[in-house]
């Protein structure tokens, strides 16, 4: 059988999008596989399915698959693509989306052509929501083989993030530290490891080694997890503009605990495409 997809990016963060509904979509391990693989298959970070709503509190739910086929909770680049793929296929004419994931409910909003403002909710920082296995604090340490104490913040966006501070990003030791705070028994969940190098009170560069995916070129939850544990150790002020590789995103968290975090960004089509799928 067919199965019709669109490849799509936020800042370089790249996505297969299925609309479950019109395809009757049902993620197997193979399958996910398939769309996922970068040599045998379609190739993206992440695989983003569009289903019909769940409750009536919301427009549509959100399911997220990393490239290891692993389902999650959030995904902050992938909410734009999503209501970009909304609106060019005409499932809603509605100005605001309000979308649910399996850990939140987010609310999108065009606001250009590839331009969308998401509103992400409030960071989730005890460390039983993020989850975290030490006491609650502003900054915590690890001691990891051949790096000592590792400083780092922890936060949820719907999905668990560490944030470590560097002096460069080029420089930083992305893939190694990366792995090792995923494999921490601290994370039981693992984690999304960000590497932030701060440019002043509204500006920084982000390196984000994701849970299920390895580097991406951005990731839209990690620089909500980085815009909060800048503006919480005192090196951001409300807004902030974080340079990832792929491309720039624009945080504003006005600070308190309920307040959400707002995240603006690109997102576009590449192209679209199907592929032949036996059941
Ligand atoms: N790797 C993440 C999911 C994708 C997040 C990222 N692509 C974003 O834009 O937020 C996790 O396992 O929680």
């Amino acid at each position: 059988m067919k199965l019709r997809f669109t490849k799509m990016q936020g800042a370089g963060n790249d996505f297969v999008v299925i609309d479950a509904t019109r395809e009757r979509f049902a993620p197997t391990p193979a399958l996910l596989q398939r769309l996922t693989d970068r040599r045998f298959g379609v190739g993206c970070d992440q695989v983003l399915v569009i289903e019909a709503a769940s409750t009536p509190d919301v427009d549509f739910d959100y399911r997220i698959f990393n490239a290891d086929g692993s389902e999650v909770g959030q995904c902050g680049n992938g909410s734009r693509a999503f209501a970009l793929y909304v609106a060019e296929n005409g499932l809603s004419d509605k100005p605001r989306l309000r979308v649910r994931t399996s850990t939140s409910v987010i609310e999108l909003q065009r606001i250009g052509d590839n331009r969308v403002r998401v509103d992400m909710g409030a960071p989730r920082w005890v460390p039983e929501q993020i989850p975290l296995k030490l006491a609650q604090a502003e900054r915590y340490r690890i001691d990891i083989p051949a790096f000592g104490s590792v400083e780092f913040g922890a936060v949820s966006m719907g999905n668990p993030h560490a944030v470590i501070v560097v002096d460069d990003v080029d420089g930083a030791p992305v893939e190694v530290l990366g792995r090792a705070l995923q494999a921490s028994p601290e994370f039981p969940q693992s984690v999304n490891v960000g590497f932030l190098q701060v440019l002043g009170r509204d500006a920084g560069r982000l390196r984000v080694y994701e849970r299920g995916a390895g580097e991406t070129l951005a990731c839209g939850t990690g620089a909500c997890a980085a815009a909060v544990v800048g503006r919480l150790w005192g090196l951001f002020d409300g807004a902030v503009t974080l340079k990832a590789r792929g491309g720039d995103l624009r945080l504003e968290w006005a600070g308190g605990a309920d307040d959400s975090v707002f995240m603006t960004g690109p997102a576009e089509t590449v192209f679209t495409g199907e592929i032949e799928w036996q059941k």
